[in-house]
């Protein structure tokens, strides 16, 4: 399938803006603009599609190393993720189990004990998520209550003080952010709008179960060339949206889009980049700044082989401290070279990413090193990808709600501005900040704007 060229696409760079009509301006070509493009153009209507970077995906995304590539982004997919399997089904991407086979290795002060602790901690948080309605946690009757709270503040009156390190480690691989970072009900809500809290965090049965053939940026570049260069324009950072009675105008850098509606699809931290005219109400303005996104480095090491297959291991490695909690077997199939991923997340990635970048390699591969041996400590590849120096995105995995953000902006998420439609995976009551929620969000979008425009 081909792909179309960046520069083909790239409109930032031209001098002179063009101007396009369109019946609906998509703002972002990661996977919820890609498909909600996809599902305008299936009710026949035109979209066009203006994306800042020079790429497709988003949030997911292929980076060269010698010899291939790896994913600095999201890549698994685990059971339930029902659209987003549809939409790999449909490009013709297909799937493979993430390795798994052997031991993990587990470095947490208290061992078995602590995760005994931390199960029955889970446990608890489960029968409360059951409380709340995913599609609106906000009117869980006791919604006020559990969003007063931090999640931090909640786990140190939750009896289970051995496990408090097994539970931020767990959090932070989950949320990228700090348990003093989330509201209680967003922790609740998660927890709901995955199903459950071994969906989030297992490998086998969970949302880490498998992975795509040629990474799960192949779904973005294979929407994108089947949308087509005529709509959608790469190196286009939109700047501004106006709205007017007949329609609205958007700005972005090299072309101006002249459409009926509107479809907003970027993470919502980098949402007030751009201006609105008139102004957003205040209560979407506020939203924007009330849903910051946890903090990521993700590592990617290079071996010729996957040398710690051999000695019985999966190459996941769970640790209660940074600066890397937890690794993976990121190997392509078949296992004809080798790859470990690594992450730092929330306060750990925070600190990694101040050190030189000396500094940060020899940290990361001395955790790697004395877990998987001297081999892994020296890599023949090693790309770092902080998510919080990029930015159109800013950080990762998704937005998050601190105490009071669902009470007070949860209604707000997926309510249309005028013209202006919400997408993104952070506005999915189902695997919220997830690919699937991503897709989902896509779809919903697609559908609010092809009714509002194909009423009779
Ligand atoms: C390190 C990492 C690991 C992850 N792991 C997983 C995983 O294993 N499984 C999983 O399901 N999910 C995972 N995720 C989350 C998943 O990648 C995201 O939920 C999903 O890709 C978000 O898609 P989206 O379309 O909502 O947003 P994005 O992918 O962020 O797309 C938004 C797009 O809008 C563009 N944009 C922003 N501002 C503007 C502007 N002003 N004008 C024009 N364009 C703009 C951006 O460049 C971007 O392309 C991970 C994410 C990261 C970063």
């Amino acid at each position: 399938m081909s792909t179309p060229e960046v520069g083909d696409l790239r409109t930032g760079e031209r001098a002179e803006t063009t101007e396009e009509t369109a019946d609906v301006a998509v703002v972002g070509a990661g996977l919820a603009g890609l498909v909600a493009a996809r599902d305008l153009d299936r009710a026949g209507l035109r979209p066009v599609v203006l994306e800042a970077r020079d790429r497709v995906g988003g949030r997911t995304w292929n980076r060269p190393v010698p010899g291939g590539t790896v994913e600095a982004g999201g890549q698994f997919i685990g059971p339930t993720q029902e659209r987003l399997a549809a939409l790999a089904d449909e490009l013709g991407v297909a799937t493979f189990a993430t390795y798994h086979e052997g031991r993990t290795r587990v470095d947490v002060t208290g061992g078995g004990l602590a995760f005994k602790g931390a199960r029955r901690v889970l446990a608890e948080l489960e029968r409360m998520a059951a409380e709340v309605p995913p599609d609106a946690p906000w009117t869980a009757d006791r919604a006020a209550e559990w969003d007063a709270r931090t999640f931090h503040g909640w786990l140190a009156g939750a009896g289970e003080p051995d496990a408090s390190g097994v539970l931020r480690m767990l959090t932070t691989a989950v949320f990228a952010a700090e348990p003093a970072e989330l509201s209680l009900l967003h922790v609740l809500a998660y927890i709901r709008s995955a199903g459950s809290v071994d969906l989030l965090t297992e490998v086998a049965g969970g949302a880490q179960e498998r992975r795509f053939a040629g990474g799960s940026h192949e779904l973005s570049v294979r929407l994108a060339a089947r949308l087509g260069a005529r709509n959608l324009r790469l190196g286009a950072p939109v700047r501004r949206v106006r709205q007017g009675p007949d329609g609205v105008e958007v700005a972005a850098d090299g072309v101006t889009v002249r459409a009926r509606r509107a479809i907003v699809a970027v993470p919502p931290a980098i949402g007030d980049r751009i201006e609105h005219d008139p102004p957003l109400p205040g209560g979407r303005a506020q939203l924007h700044q009330r849903m910051p996104p946890g903090s990521t480095i993700k590592v990617s090491c290079l071996y010729e082989t996957p040398f710690w297959r051999d000695e019985g291991l999966n190459g996941g490695l769970l640790r209660d401290r940074g600066p890397i909690t937890v690794t993976f077997d990121n190997s392509p199939p078949g296992g004809d070279r080798g790859v470990l991923v690594a992450f730092a997340q929330g306060d750990d990635a925070r600190r990694l990413a101040r050190l030189p970048a000396g500094a940060r390699r020899a940290a990361v591969l001395d955790v790697l090193g004395h877990h998987f041996g001297e081999r892994a400590a020296r890599p023949s590849g090693y790309l770092e990808t902080d998510w919080t120096e990029e930015p159109w995105t800013r950080g990762c995995f998704g937005g998050n709600f601190g105490p009071g953000g669902w009470t007070r902006y949860g209604p707000l998420l997926r309510e249309p501005s005028g013209l202006v439609h919400w997408a993104g995976a952070e506005t999915s009551a189902v695997w919220m900040n997830y690919m699937e929620g991503a897709v989902r969000s896509g779809e919903r979008a697609a559908a609010e704007v092809a009714a509002a425009l194909t009423r009779p």
